[in-house]
C-alpha cells in the first residue's frame, strides 16, 4: 500500500505516520511534512521521488503530476485503468492525508498583504483531496487530524475501512474544500460594496446537535460561523459564550439568550433584560446591576417566571442571590464571580453562559461589522438576507412635533424606551418610567391592541410613563389610548398620512411627541 501525506496542520501526524508504517504502508510526503515525519522517526520518501520532478516555484507546484493523479484516480476494478497505470509506470496511491495552507488564519491578521494571502491559497492540496474523495471507494481521504485515530481503529478491528466510512470521509473532504474556497471568495470580495453576491455559500461549523427544535418533534442543531469568522474575535455572542453550568441548552433557550444579549447590550449603564419568547418582559437600567435587576423584575413579575436573563455587567453574589430566589431558565453575562457561581450552581438546571467579553453597544456593533454577516431568515424555497438593524446614534434625527417639548426626565425615558422597542416583536409598544419597562405590547396584528396590552400590563404605572412605538401610528387611536392611561410623552418614527391626527390628539392631552424618522420593525 502507498500513501501521500501533505499537511500544513501537523496535529496527530506522528501517530498517523507510525500507524501507517506499522501496516507496511510506503509513505510519500511533501518537503515540510517529510521532515516532520522523519524527525518523529517515521520512514518516508519525498514525493519528488515518485514523480521524478522537483518542487518548483517556491512550492506552488509540488504534487501536480500525472504520476500522482493517475495513482489516485485509477479505478481498481477497471482493468483498462489498471493497464494504463502499468503502461505508464504509475503505482496506485491508496491513502491521501492532506490538509491545506492556513489561508483563514493568515487573512485574519490585521496587517496581511494581498501577496501573503495569495501565497496561502492552496492549489495542489485541494486537487489531491478532490481526486482522492472522487475515487473514495479505492482511496482513503483524511483531511481532519481528529479522523486519523477512529479510522485507524476501524482498520485495525475490521482489517479494512468500510465503504460507509470511506464515503463519509469523502463528504467531509468535499465540505472542507468548499469551506476553504468560501473563505477565499469571502476575502477577495471583502472590498466590494455589493453586499449580496450573486452566488453565496455560508461556511458553518456545527457546535452541537440539540435535543430537539422549537418543539420536541423537530430535529435541530446549533452552528456557528466558520470560514473567516472562525479566527476573528467574534464576541460577545451566544455561539462563542462559555456554558459554565446547567442543563443542555435548547433551541428556544438559544433564541432567547440571543435576544437577552442584544437587549442588555443596547445600554451602557448597568442593565438587566428578562426575556420571554424572545421579547423583553422586564428591562431596566440602574446605578448597579442589582438595582437594574430589581427594577427589571418588577416590570412584570408574573411573566418573568421561567425567563432568560441578560446582564451587561458581571454577575456578583448580590444579583446571584436574587436570581436564585426565583425560577429562571438561563443567564447570560460577561462573567460571573466565583461567589455568584457558587450560589447559582445550587440549582442543577439553570444554564449560565459567560461571553468573556464586554456586553455593550460598542462591542455588539463591532461584532456586527467585523463578522460582515447578514441577518438571515428562512422562507419556503429560500433565504432572506439583510444587514443588521443598526443605525448609528449620529444618524438619528429626533424631531419634537408637539406644542410641548419633553422634559429632561421624559427625554431620558424616551431614549431608553426607543432602544427597548427595537427588541420587541412588531407591532411593538413599550411603556417606560425611570429607566425601567413598565408595560409591553408585543406581536399584535394592530398597533392599538399593542398599546392596550402595554397599558394593561403597566396598570397604575402607565400614569406618568412614556411610550415608544416601533413604527408610526396609522390612526390616532393608539395615541388616544395612551393619553387615557396617563402617558405623558411618546416616541415614534412618524410618517403616516394621518400623522396630523396623532399630533392633534397628543396636543389635546399635552403629550410631548418625538418623531425619529426611522422605524424598527421586528417580524
Ligand atoms: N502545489 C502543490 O502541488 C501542493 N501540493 C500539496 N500542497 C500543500 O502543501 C502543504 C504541505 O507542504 P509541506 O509538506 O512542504 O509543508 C499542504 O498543506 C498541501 O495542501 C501544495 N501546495 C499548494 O498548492
Amino acid at each position: 500500500m502507498r500513501a501521500i501525506i501533505s499537511v500544513a496542520n501537523r496535529e496527530h501526524l506522528d501517530e498517523l505516520g507510525h500507524a501507517l508504517a506499522e501496516r507496511q504502508v510506503t509513505i510519500f510526503a511533501t518537503g515540510g511534512t517529510a521532515a516532520a515525519l522523519e524527525s518523529a522517526g517515521v520512514a518516508v520518501q519525498p514525493v519528488s521521488s515518485l514523480i521524478q520532478f522537483p518542487e518548483i516555484l517556491g512550492g506552488r507546484v509540488k504534487t501536480l503530476h500525472p504520476h500522482i493523479y493517475g495513482g489516485i484516480l485509477a479505478r481498481r476494478s477497471d482493468p483498462a485503468h489498471m493497464r494504463e497505470l502499468e503502461a505508464h509506470g504509475i503505482g496506485p496511491i491508496d491513502l491521501v492525508a492532506v490538509n491545506l495552507y492556513p489561508f483563514i488564519e493568515t487573512v485574519a491578521r490585521e496587517d496581511v498583504s494581498l501577496e501573503e494571502a495569495q501565497e496561502q491559497i492552496d492549489i495542489g492540496g485541494v486537487a489531491l483531496i478532490r481526486a482522492a474523495a472522487k475515487n473514495f471507494q479505492d482511496v482513503l481521504v483524511l483531511v481532519r487530524p481528529q479522523d486519523y485515530e477512529p479510522v485507524l481503529q476501524e482498520w485495525q478491528e475490521r482489517g479494512e475501512v468500510s465503504q460507509e466510512t470511506r464515503r463519509r470521509l469523502a463528504a467531509i473532504a468535499f465540505q472542507y474544500t468548499a469551506s476553504y474556497d468560501t473563505a477565499i471568495a469571502e476575502y477577495l470580495r471583502s472590498q466590494d460594496t455589493d453586499y449580496f453576491p450573486e452566488e453565496l455559500t455560508l461556511p458553518l461549523q456545527r457546535i452541537q446537535t440539540l435535543r430537539y427544535g422549537e418543539n420536541p418533534h423537530q430535529r435541530a442543531a446549533f452552528y456557528r460561523w466558520g470560514g473567516l469568522s472562525t479566527v476573528k474575535d467574534y464576541r460577545p455572542a451566544v455561539a462563542t459564550a462559555e456554558v459554565l453550568h446547567g442543563k443542555e441548552l435548547s433551541f428556544n433557550n438559544l433564541l432567547d439568550l440571543d435576544a437577552a444579549l442584544a437587549a442588555a447590550g443596547s445600554f451602557v449603564a448597568p442593565t438587566v433584560a428578562i426575556i420571554k419568547h424572545t421579547n423583553p418582559c422586564g428591562l431596566a437600567c440602574g446605578d448597579t446591576l442589582l438595582e437594574a435587576y430589581r427594577k427589571a423584575h418588577a416590570g412584570d413579575p408574573v411573566s418573568a417566571y421561567g425567563g432568560i436573563i441578560g446582564c451587561n455587567r458581571p454577575v456578583e453574589a448580590d444579583v446571584a442571590q436574587e436570581i436564585h430566589q426565583l425560577f429562571y431558565e438561563a443567564v447570560i453575562a460577561p462573567d460571573f464571580t466565583p461567589e455568584a457561581l457558587a450560589i447559582l450552581r445550587q440549582k442543577k438546571n439553570i444554564r449560565l453562559l459567560a461571553t468573556h467579553a464586554p456586553i455593550d453597544p460598542s462591542t455588539l456593533n463591532a461584532q456586527i461589522f467585523k463578522s460582515g454577516r447578514f441577518d438571515i431568515r428562512s422562507v419556503s424555497g429560500g433565504l432572506l438576507l439583510q444587514t443588521a438593524d443598526f443605525i448609528g446614534e449620529h444618524e438619528l434625527e429626533y424631531r419634537v412635533v408637539t406644542e410641548r417639548k419633553p422634559t429632561l426626565e421624559e427625554m431620558t425615558d424616551l431614549m431608553f424606551a426607543w432602544k427597548v422597542v427595537r427588541h420587541v416583536k412588531s407591532n411593538a409598544i413599550v411603556l417606560a418610567h425611570k429607566l425601567a419597562v413598565v408595560g409591553v405590547g408585543a406581536g399584535q396584528m394592530n398597533r392599538v391592541t399593542s398599546v392596550q396590552l402595554a397599558v394593561e400590563k403597566a396598570g397604575e404605572r402607565a400614569r406618568g410613563a412614556v411610550l415608544a412605538s416601533d413604527a408610526f401610528f396609522p390612526f390616532a387611536d393608539g395615541v388616544e389610548a395612551a393619553a387615557k392611561a396617563g402617558v405623558t410623552a411618546i416616541i415614534q418614527p412618524g410618517g403616516s398620512i394621518r400623522d396630523e391626527d396623532s399630533i392633534r390628539v397628543a396636543n389635546q392631552h399635552a403629550i410631548a411627541m418625538i418623531f425619529t424618522g426611522r422605524r424598527h420593525f421586528r417580524h
